[in-house]
């Protein structure tokens, strides 16, 4: 594979342009959930959308962990080539949300959030640092370690919608990898697709997603899966794109319908809420620290 960060830096002209969140109920049948995303990329490239966002396990949600393991696959194996063809052929950036990715243990793959780019192009690659080892009150019980083997990097890459901070579902919670992103790597748009527990969904999502996009001023962009994937798996739904100044600009009107949102980013609305209230100069990380990584170790980035 050409190394995917020199794809991006080459071609991307970062001006802001009108994007599409998904928000899709995928199952275990592979083939019905790309079909699912195939009539997704249809209908955000008729509305003329440059980026469509598509949630966690987006091709692959089963009833056991060990189920992601044996269909788990390389990023240039046959069903990533499938995905990447559908870019290549509506012209369209993707943010595929979380793919089971096979990584070097046997028995845990990556939760692998994939950029694509309108050639079909991987352009970036981020593996979920933070894993839902999580036993939720009145909910699921879950541990998606046993499965899953974590990421250490954070990544940021350019997009034609502008610079993407690319995170993934359980991240959201742990605001330092946010303030990072922005602060130090210049996201302008942060992307969170997920499986949020109906339980925690209820409780936290909007005003989780709401408080990443105030406090960064920064767009959020949350694909989401919505509905009961399986008798052991149900998901919150309600799919958002967020404003710098924490507007809901985008949203399906049933948070558990199948389809797209779209709304437009403006890089210029962006800067002007940064000129405003500039929390960029106001930090005193010289008072209370930055409480995160300190010298670009474990980055990947396009810049
Ligand atoms: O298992 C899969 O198929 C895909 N992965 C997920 O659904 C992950 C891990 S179980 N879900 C979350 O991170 C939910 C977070 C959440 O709900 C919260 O933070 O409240």
């Amino acid at each position: 594979m050409a190394s995917p960060n020199d794809a991006a830096r080459a071609s991307v002209e970062r001006k802001g342009s009108k994007v599409a969140v998904a928000q899709m109920r995928s199952t275990g049948d592979i083939e019905a959930n790309f079909e699912t995303v195939a009539s997704l990329v249809k209908d955000a490239a008729s509305a003329s959308c440059s980026m469509l966002f598509l949630p966690e396990s987006f091709s692959f949600i089963g009833t056991r962990g060990s189920e992601g393991i044996a269909i788990a696959d390389q990023l240039d194996g046959p069903l990533m080539g499938r995905y990447r063809q559908l870019a290549r052929d509506h012209s369209i950036w993707l943010s595929l949300g979380g793919f089971q990715e096979t990584s070097t243990e046997p028995n845990r793959l990556h939760n692998t959030h994939v950029i694509v780019n309108d050639s079909g192009d991987i352009a970036a690659v981020y593996r979920k640092i933070h894993l839902f080892d999580v036993d939720v009150p009145n909910g699921p019980k879950l541990l998606e370690s046993a499965s899953t083997a974590p990421g250490s990097e954070l990544v940021v890459t350019d997009s034609p919608a502008g610079r993407l901070g690319v995170t993934t579902c359980y991240d959201l919670r742990f605001p330092q990898m946010y303030q990072q992103l922005r602060f130090r790597h210049g996201a302008e748009i942060l992307l969170v697709p997920s499986a949020f527990t109906k339980t925690t969904g209820e409780a936290h999502w909007e005003v989780l997603l709401r408080a990443r996009a105030i406090e960064c001023q920064c767009y959020v962009i949350a694909a989401a899966q919505a509905g009961r994937h399986n008798e052991k798996r149900e998901s919150f739904g309600d799919a958002l794109i967020i404003d710098p100044w924490g507007r809901i600009v985008a949203r399906l009107e049933d948070p558990l319908a199948v389809g797209i949102a779209t709304a437009e980013i403006d890089l210029a609305a962006l800067q002007s809420v940064r000129t405003s209230m500039p929390v960029a100069q106001h930090r005193r990380y010289d008072i209370y620290g930055d409480s995160g990584a300190s010298d670009g170790r474990g980055v990947r980035s396009t810049l």
